[in-house]
């Protein structure tokens, strides 16, 4: 017997939950498939014959892995075949790609590697990537870095990009000794603050700069750079495996102009930098070769490597969503690994915020004429309204400490300012780990910009 009204009523049902669609990919040996997939859609890959690997980082066959909200290529030395869940945004197979040519690199460093371990004083490679926006470098960063922990090695790995933070928020400066894989679905792996992960947790060490561009506040980021080359000399130093694998370093794209190359000169000395990746810009090259060139003492040498076709430009909206995404994953995690932030209030009198010193906040219109604007490291702020919905990073440092001291002090974590009381004078933050807020300063600057869409 049939129920009136129920079996057309289950079929629209069935109707409503659309089942993602499934479609197998079949690579030949040296190609690749490029994809993204648009924030609030996933998809699904599984790797079900062959090899196959996501930027250096192999994926295992069988093992699926969900994406949202990127622009990314998988590649195969052997050939493979994907089975993909879902509908990206955009898809395509390649067969050009600089991947030999990213090999190549990777062999180079690796024959540098295995002299230095010939000697027990000799150094590693200290190599760094430097190139136009979207060049790639990130990219080739992972790949190296993949690579390189295939083999046994333990590179020093160094963001100098503050427009993605690696293994932190966007705005930070971070190094991290890489012994294990990268996460393929979240770039760079996960720190102990993501809560428990398939993947070993890096432990990074995290500065806080808080500004896109090296050029806002140059003094700092300058003293920022000089900070974590000292740390990453001594972690260098620290065992022979560090000492051989030797450190690969990112950088911002905008000293890629003309303008960035004292600052190009700068991370080259603070590092000692003798291996030069010159990404996807003629002008570029030539420009360091003449800089770099004839300096018997230091010799830096400077290679020239092709942009890979598939590497897409970001557009603003879509950097947004990415920082918006990383300041949520750090409070709340994701769907796999959610967390449990705390909000706690503290008074205005218990807390010493600092802004960063942007030209944007220290009003050269009012010096007088032919005077030169001496931009401050931190300017002190009272804390208000004006901070509502801004990260705020807590670092390792006293409240009276001074400003050069606060440049050069670790972050210990983020919070969030979710709402502010000015006639009270209290205000309710956000943290990762319950307690109460450590009695630090807190450094507050205009990025990651303030988010309002954390807590509704
Ligand atoms: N071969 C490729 N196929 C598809 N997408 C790619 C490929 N290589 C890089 N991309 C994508 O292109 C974008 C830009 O690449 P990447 O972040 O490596 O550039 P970048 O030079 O580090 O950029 P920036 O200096 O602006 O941080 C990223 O979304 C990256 O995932």
């Amino acid at each position: 017997m049939s129920v009136p009204g129920l079996l057309p009523g289950l079929q629209q049902l069935s109707e409503a939950v659309e089942t993602p669609s499934e479609t197998i990919q079949e690579l030949q040996a040296g190609r690749e498939w490029r994809f993204e997939v648009a924030f609030g859609s996933t998809i699904e890959i599984k790797v079900t014959r062959g090899t196959a690997e996501i930027f250096g980082t192999e994926l295992p066959v069988g093992n699926k892995f969900s994406f949202t909200g990127i622009k990314s290529a998988i590649y195969t030395w052997t050939g493979c075949t994907l089975e993909i869940t879902g509908t990206p945004s955009v898809e395509y197979t390649s067969e050009e790609t600089p991947m030999n040519m990213y090999a190549n690199a990777h062999f180079a460093l690796e024959k540098l590697r295995g002299k230095a371990a010939e000697s027990p004083t000799a150094q590693g490679p200290r190599a760094m990537i430097i190139g136009p926006h979207d060049a790639g470098k990130t990219s080739l960063l992972k790949i190296l870095t993949g690579y390189a922990v295939r083999q046994g090695r333990r590179p020093v790995v160094v963001n100098l990009d503050p427009r993605e933070g690696m293994l932190s928020l966007p705005g930070t400066l971070t190094a991290v000794s890489f012994s294990t894989i990268m996460d393929v679905e979240e770039g760079f792996g996960t720190s102990p603050t993501s809560g428990p992960s398939p993947v070993p947790a890096k432990l990074p060490l995290v500065y806080y700069y808080g500004v896109e561009n090296p050029e806002g506040n140059e003094k700092l980021y300058k003293s920022l750079v000089s900070r974590l080359a000292l740390a990453v000399s001594s972690k260098l130093s620290e065992d022979d495996y560090s000492r051989t694998s030797g450190c690969i370093i990112d950088t911002s794209g905008f000293i890629a102009q003309s303008s960035g190359y004292d600052m190009i000169q700068h991370i080259v000395a603070e590092f000692s930098v003798d291996t030069l990746l010159v990404l996807g810009s003629e002008r570029l090259y030539s420009d360091m070769c003449r800089r770099f060139e004839d300096r018997p003492q230091n010799p830096v040498t400077v290679v020239k490597l092709q942009k890979s076709g598939g590497c897409v430009d970001r557009e603003e909206s879509f950097m947004k969503q990415s920082r918006e995404t990383a300041i949520r994953e750090y409070f709340f995690g994701e769907p796999k690994r959610t967390l449990s932030p705390y909000t706690m209030s503290v008074v205005f009198d218990d807390l010493k915020v600092w802004r960063v010193g942007q030209a944007s906040n220290v009003g050269s219109e009012l010096l007088p004429a032919g005077e030169e604007l001496k931009q401050p490291l931190y300017i002190t702020t009272e804390p208000s309204v004006l901070l509502q919905h801004s990260i705020m990073a807590v670092v390792n440092a006293n409240l009276d400490d001074s400003e050069e001291a606060l440049a050069e002090s670790t972050v210990m974590g983020f919070v969030y300012v979710a709402s502010v009381d000015d006639q009270k004078r209290y205000m309710k933050i956000l943290a990762p780990v319950s307690g109460r807020l450590p009695p630090k300063p807190l450094i507050v600057s205009s990025y990651p910009e303030p988010t309002f869409s954390l807590v509704g």
